[in-house]
């Protein structure tokens, strides 16, 4: 029965694809055969694409069209509350109406090249389309072991459905997510309260949603006004009980159109791309991925490549995003960079790629920090002068010691779970930033601590 759905959406979003190209997808096969993009040649396949483009379909013929707005989501919550089930289930009831190609559970969690390359699970990406917006939707993991994983993936989205079992309510990540959405600029969020297939008590639920209302708010998000949807991914994925299936599905995304306002896009700094992952593309080049944080890139720009030592210039030779070309990449984009005459071990994740001089490296810094308590997450014990979390800045992870400025008298004095300080953070290795780039500092797969850096001390 399964096989069947899976066919019937895929073949609605033959038609959707088929609808924006002007020729038949099987002439866009061949000729993809042919000459293909270079995303597709990567093993982004996986990650940037729906059924279509996975199976080779698009070319260098389908360009990526500005005709909605952009906006980069993702579904964030505690470990089994349903996100993975849900990111299936908006693609199968948006792939019904011609918004998307449905992407399977199973493709989402287990993405073959994942297995094959032996990296542990990592926030999968799939895009859909409502009547007003184009979505890349990232589903981020919940296990706290790959929060580092949920930290990048995170710091790519402009907004976030949080997603709460009803049968267990609010837990731990739950709230360690809502923070951290908070730190990397998640302004608005929408809340999918799930699994109510399972509850028959309607207190049960009035509960989570006050509870979770509460919680908005103690992370400073708009918990009175925020959108909350009860309803049963599970249901819509397998086509059941729309009541609390399908139709949930649908006003979700409703809320996300309505409710999350698209970011204004800093397209008037300079360009700058923090670096996720580099692929080597045989015949062609490097390219990178990553989501341009601000500015405009245009095909032939020169460009830098900043952090870890490295300061080297080079020619933006190709711009893709979902397996199509652009010309022109902007803020906001999700984007694979092709970069002339660099060598894959030339640059790695953690570095920036950024419009020549518009940042420098940096290796020391004063910051305001948080320090989160054992309840957030954190440490249950203080630390002193001297403690050398992992810092993530970006998408860069540098060991780094944390001091107290010059200035403090008491410099023994003790740094308590809760505590909001200010102290100088050395780095071991440099990376891009500047006053204003925020930052998380983690220890034995903890979040302990998030800052901002407020004066830079040291350049590369
Ligand atoms: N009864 C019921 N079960 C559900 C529902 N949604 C998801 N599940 C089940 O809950 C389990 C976890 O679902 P996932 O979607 O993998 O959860 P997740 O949040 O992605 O988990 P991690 O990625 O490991 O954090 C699976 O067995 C799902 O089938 C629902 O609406 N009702
Ligand atoms: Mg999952």
């Amino acid at each position: 029965m399964f096989r069947a759905q899976l066919a019937a959406s895929r073949a609605v979003g033959r038609r959707l694809y088929s609808t924006r190209v002007p020729q038949s997808l099987f002439v866009c096969a061949r000729s993809a055969a042919r000459h293909p993009t270079f995303t597709q040649q990567s093993s982004l396949l996986q990650k940037f694409g729906g059924p279509v483009a996975r199976r080779g379909y698009a070319d260098a013929s389908q360009k990526y069209s500005r005709a909605k707005p952009h906006m980069n989501i993702g579904t964030i919550g505690h470990v089994d509350h349903g996100k993975t089930t849900l990111t299936a289930a908006i693609t199968k009831v948006l792939a019904e109406r011609g918004g998307a190609s449905f992407t399977d559970y199973k493709d989402i969690d287990k993405a073959p090249e994942e297995r094959a390359r032996g990296i542990t699970i990592n926030s999968a990406h799939v895009e859909y389309e409502t009547d007003n917006r184009h979505y890349g939707h990232i589903d981020c993991p919940g296990h706290a072991d790959y929060i580092k994983n949920m930290i990048t993936g995170a710091a790519q989205m402009d907004g976030a459905i949080i997603v709460v079992s009803a049968t267990d309510g609010q837990m731990p990540q739950t709230r360690e997510h809502l923070l951290l959405a908070r730190q990397v600029g998640i302004k608005r969020l929408v809340v999918f309260i799930n699994k109510v297939d399972q509850i028959s008590d309607p207190e049960m639920l009035e509960l989570v949603d006050m509870e979770m209302r509460d919680l908005l708010s103690t992370y400073n998000f708009d918990g009175e006004n925020t959108p909350i949807i009860m309803g049963s991914a599970l249901s819509a994925l397998e086509g059941k009980n729309p009541e609390i299936g399908a139709s949930k599905i649908v006003e979700l995304v409703e809320a996300c159109d309505s409710w999350m306002e698209l970011p204004p896009r800093d397209l008037d700094k300079p360009f700058l791309l923090p670096i996720e992952d580099t692929y080597s593309i045989s015949g062609r080049g490097t390219v990178v991925t990553g989501r341009a944080e601000r500015g405009i890139c245009n095909k032939g720009d020169e460009v830098e490549i900043v952090g870890y030592g490295s300061k080297t210039k080079t020619t933006l030779t190709g711009i893709e995003m979902f397996h199509k070309e652009l010309d022109r990449g902007e803020a906001g984009d999700n984007m694979g960079a092709l970069l002339r005459g660099i060598k894959k071990e030339q640059v790695r994740r953690g570095m920036v790629l950024a419009a020549p001089g518009s940042i420098k490296s940096v290796k020391k810094f004063q910051a305001q920090i948080y320090v989160l308590t054992k309840d957030e997450g954190g440490r249950y014990t203080p630390f002193v002068h001297g403690y050398s979390p992992q810092l993530f800045l970006r998408t860069a992870d540098i060991t780094t010691s944390l001091t107290w400025p010059a200035d403090v008298t008491d410099q023994d004095r003790m740094i308590m779970p809760g505590d909001n300080v200010e102290m100088v953070c050395s780095l071991v290795h440099d990376a891009a930033a500047e006053v204003g780039t925020r930052f998380t500092l983690r220890e034995g797969g903890k979040t302990v601590g998030t800052g901002i850096i407020t004066k830079v001390l040291e350049t590369a």
